[in-house]
């Protein structure tokens, strides 16, 4: 499911559209700052969810978080299967 959601990260890194809430993250005139800030806030909005105990926010608010996860991995060029390789290399 990240794979696929990165690959559509990626095309609209590759072909940036006004309509994108993607491309308007990517390439944000805070640069890599906006992508960083923005994963920060979707934590904290996820934390509160989790105080709340409210399980439907924290299912949206996780879907969210994962989003601008992969968002993050982008902007540096990082690939999804790159973390699983080392969630793997750690596996017991
Ligand atoms: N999965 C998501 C996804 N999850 C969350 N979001 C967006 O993340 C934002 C988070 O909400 P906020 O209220 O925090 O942010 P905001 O107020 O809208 O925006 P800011 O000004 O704060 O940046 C919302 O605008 C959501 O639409 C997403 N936007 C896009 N995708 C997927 O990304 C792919 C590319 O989408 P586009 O970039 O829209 O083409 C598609 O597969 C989409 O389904």
């Amino acid at each position: 499911m990240l794979e696929e959601l990165q690959e559509i990260v990626e095309e609209r890194k590759r072909n940036p559209t006004p309509d994108s809430y993607t491309a308007k993250l990517l390439y944000h005139e805070k640069g890599e700052d906006k992508v960083l800030e923005k994963f920060g806030e979707e934590a904290v909005e996820l934390i509160l969810a989790c105080k709340n105990k409210d399980k439907e926010s924290i299912v949206y608010e996780a879907a969210d978080l994962l989003y601008h996860f992969v968002v993050l991995l982008s902007k540096f060029d990082v690939k999804v299967e790159e973390v699983y390789d080392e969630l793997r290399r750690r596996k017991k």
